[in-house]
């Protein structure tokens, strides 16, 4: 039998507000999180001798951390099952630029097996084990793009309906601990409610101004795409977005970005391809 292929979407954060931090030294957000349609694909095979086996290399990283191997252990722990399987990634997603590509290829790791494993655990049970393995995983998991709360973890679906943006990568990989480790952070941004939202209440991303002093690049793109709107970093860096009104204008954008930058052209999802695939798998 060959692998089979599930997607692993991006999001990117359209605000993100610190609101606190906790005594675990983990930080209390609001955020939206935008699904979109650049994917990782994650290639899947069930074995029967219990071995998890990653069949690609990720530059600079061991095996045993790649959150897809360890999304699959975890999965494996929690259940007890027998079953292993081989994981090939094909990655499309920069990491540790602020997209959460890392954190969706666990998600999808760990729905993709429950189904192909025959495990039966239900969302929440598969978005507790993800919030083990990093604060992203579990909006990937649910597969819907949200309001969070929480560290990340407590979210409400939102429709966000058909929305374009042109997305840089302006090239540097941030670790996201450094950003939120950082003294000079602002950690008391005042909650809003939910409602305001739709009311058009001002938002911004808290972690951007200390990772704009960190990387200087990341200020040079955002000050680049400010021309065409409000621009703004997603997560904790180093990419950077803008909204506009037509896929025409995301791809003048993309057009007139310097070369050296990753420059797409994306489309906001409510609802993630991953749970698509899976609805076909259960109908076959
Ligand atoms: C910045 C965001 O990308 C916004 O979506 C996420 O909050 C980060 O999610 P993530 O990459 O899955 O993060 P994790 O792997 O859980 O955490 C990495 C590190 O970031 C810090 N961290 C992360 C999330 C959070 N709410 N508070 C934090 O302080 C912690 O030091 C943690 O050790
Ligand atoms: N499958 C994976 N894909 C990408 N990075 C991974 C993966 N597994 C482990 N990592 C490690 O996790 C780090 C963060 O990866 P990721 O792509 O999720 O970052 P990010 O987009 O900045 O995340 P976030 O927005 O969640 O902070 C990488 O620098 C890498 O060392």
């Amino acid at each position: 039998m060959s692998l089979t292929w599930f997607p692993a979407p991006a999001k990117i954060n359209l605000f993100l507000h610190v609101t606190g931090r906790r005594a675990d030294g983990y930080h209390e957000l609001q955020t939206v999180f935008q699904l979109i349609d650049l994917c990782d694909q994650v290639g899947l095979k069930v074995r029967d001798d219990g071995v998890i086996q990653a069949l690609h290399r990720l530059p600079g990283l061991d095996p045993e951390h790649d959150l897809s191997v360890r999304a699959a252990r975890a999965l494996q722990a929690a259940t007890g099952t027998p079953l292993g399987c081989d994981i090939e990634l094909q990655k499309h997603i920069p990491a540790g630029a602020g997209l959460g590509g890392g954190s969706s290829d666990a998600a999808t790791v760990l729905c993709a097996l429950n189904a192909l494993w025959g495990t039966k655990l239900n969302e929440t049970e598969l978005a507790a084990i993800g919030l083990k393995l990093g604060a992203d995983v579990p909006v990937f998991v649910h597969g819907y793009s949200a309001f969070a709360e929480g560290v990340g973890e407590a979210l409400q679906p939102l429709e966000l309906g058909p929305a374009c943006y042109a997305l840089v990568f302006p090239g540097e990989t941030v670790p996201t601990a450094e950003i939120f480790r950082d003294p000079e952070l602002t950690r008391n941004t005042p909650p809003i409610k939910i409602s305001l939202l739709r009311e058009g209440v001002s938002t911004h991303n808290d972690l951007q101004a200390v990772a704009t002093r960190h990387y200087q690049e990341i200020g040079a793109a955002i000050d680049w795409l400010k021309r065409f709107g409000d621009a703004r970093m997603s997560g904790s860096g180093s990419s950077v977005f803008v909204r506009v009104d037509s896929q025409t204008a995301a791809e003048a954008i993309k057009a007139e970005a310097p070369s050296r930058w990753r420059t797409w052209c994306v489309r906001g999802i409510d609802q993630s391809p991953l749970h698509i695939a899976l609805r076909n798998l259960s109908a076959r």
